[in-house]
């Protein structure tokens, strides 16, 4: 008897659609996407597949190398009893988010609900993997929805429920349709490039550590915590560095601004001599491997077929400037190993200069800056003490990023 295994997945946009649903759906899962924008629900429903559009610029096709069918996709809005009724459901397997870190507090309700019926209905074991870029992320989900969970549905959870955190990578931008000849609005743009790692001792089924269906694509690792670092630590680091530079210079997308051989070179001694020194000091990578990973993404940013907006990669730059993100948990690190943090602070100083009106966080950082003076700020947001070399650095980098402004 086949087994047609389901997934819900949270956030039907691009990592969901570029990423998530094409592993799954070619592991032979059926997909469920659950989004609280009506229109996108509405129009996967009309039309239950879409493609995606591998861009790599090597293809015969302006700019891409391959097109890839999803399809047997359907979609809840996630306001309703629908999704509730899809938690229960004998089938589920697999529940996945990639609907931004902010927005898990939004969905651990639902999910609490959705556990609640599923253990009313008699159901079996789920797993739930936050694809978000965050240390921890589905740990951080998992507290939301114990919150919501008590007496015999909090039991049941533990012995019943999943919750494995996981590193996601690929660069999936906003696509454009029209430009690819594309036929659907649901089709989607990608990097060829993916990783997903995935924390095996979390996962519960029939074998301990693994899901009962595998996912092709989908590694499994009992060290997730060093991956989870080297991805956001590395990749991210990078892609905000370049894109809030790249903004300064007035660059639109992450190719352009790293073709600048200036903000290239930041980027590099952001990567190498600190961020990287630190990882491989912490989980013991191998210098070369590590040098190579490092060189394998900037070749990634370096992809023109992409076309990846510095907007969207600075998005929210104050998640971005989090104490455990990816700008200052690097800077953090290399200061626990001593490791001087030059390029890192102009990454900071460059996140702390990003001035876009339509990005609320932009505009909270910038009132915050007047108001508090970016001295105390500075202090406020990273916690490296007033007058220390970091500090000092990332006012003297912020000074001279003044300069690009003018440019
Ligand atoms: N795009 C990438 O390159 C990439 C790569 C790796 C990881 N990520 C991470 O994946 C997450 C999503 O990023 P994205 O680029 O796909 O963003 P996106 O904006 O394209 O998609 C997010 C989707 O979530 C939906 N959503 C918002 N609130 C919701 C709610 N309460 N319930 C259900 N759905 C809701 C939105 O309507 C949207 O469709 C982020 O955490 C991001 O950091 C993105
Ligand atoms: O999604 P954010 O806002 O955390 O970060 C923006 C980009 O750096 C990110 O989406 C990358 O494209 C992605 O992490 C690649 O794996």
């Amino acid at each position: 008897m086949s087994v047609k295994p389901r997934a819900i997945h949270f956030g039907a946009g691009n990592i969901g659609r570029g990423f998530i649903a094409p592993l799954l759906r070619k592991s032979g899962y059926h997909i469920v996407f659950t989004d609280v924008d009506k229109g996108l629900i509405d129009t996967i429903n009309e039309e239950r597949a879409y493609d995606v559009h591998i861009l790599d610029g090597d293809g015969s096709m302006d700019g891409e190398k391959e097109v890839l069918e999803v399809d047997h996709v359907k979609g809840v809005l996630s306001t309703t009893n629908d999704l509730i009724r899809e938690i229960e459901h004998p089938k589920l397997k697999l529940i996945t988010t990639a609907v931004g870190l902010p927005v898990l507090d939004k969905i651990a309700p639902t999910l609490a609900k959705g556990i609640k019926a599923r253990r009313a209905a008699g159901g079996g074991i789920i797993n739930i993997i936050a694809c978000e870029n965050a240390i921890g992320a589905t740990a951080q989900l998992e507290e939301k929805v114990r919150a919501h969970l008590e007496g015999g549905d909090a039991a049941w959870a533990e012995q019943h429920v999943g919750f494995a955190n996981c590193s996601v990578d690929r660069i999936v931008p906003p696509f454009s349709p029209e430009e690819h000849d594309a036929d659907s609005k649901l089709d989607v743009g990608v990097e060829e490039f993916f990783e997903w790692i995935v924390e095996g001792p979390s996962l519960k089924g029939a074998k301990p550590g693994a899901l009962d269906v595998p996912i092709d694509g989908l590694a499994l690792t009992d060290n997730l915590a060093a991956y989870n670092e080297r991805k956001l630590f590395t990749l991210n680091t990078g892609h905000a560095i370049t894109a809030y530079l790249g903004y300064l210079r007035g660059f639109h997308t992450v190719d352009q601004s790293i073709a600048d051989a200036e903000i290239a070179d930041i980027v590099r001694g952001a990567l190498q001599a600190e961020s990287g020194a630190a990882l491989c000091r912490k989980h013991k990578f191998k210098d070369t491997e590590h040098e190579a990973y490092i060189e394998k993404i900037i070749t990634r940013f370096q992809n023109a077929a992409v076309k990846d907006d510095v907007v969207r990669v600075g998005r929210q730059p104050l998640r971005k400037l989090g104490r455990g993100d990816r700008l200052v948990g690097p800077a953090r690190m290399c200061v626990e190993y001593d490791i001087p943090v030059r390029h890192l602070a102009t990454g900071i100083a460059a996140a702390l200069s990003y001035e876009n009106e339509e990005d609320d966080q932009s505009a909270e950082m910038r009132k915050a800056i007047t108001e508090k003076g970016l001295d105390k700020y500075v202090v406020e947001l990273t916690g490296f003490e007033e007058g220390s070399d970091v500090h000092k650095g990332i006012l003297k980098s912020y000074k001279e990023l003044e300069g690009w402004k003018k440019a």
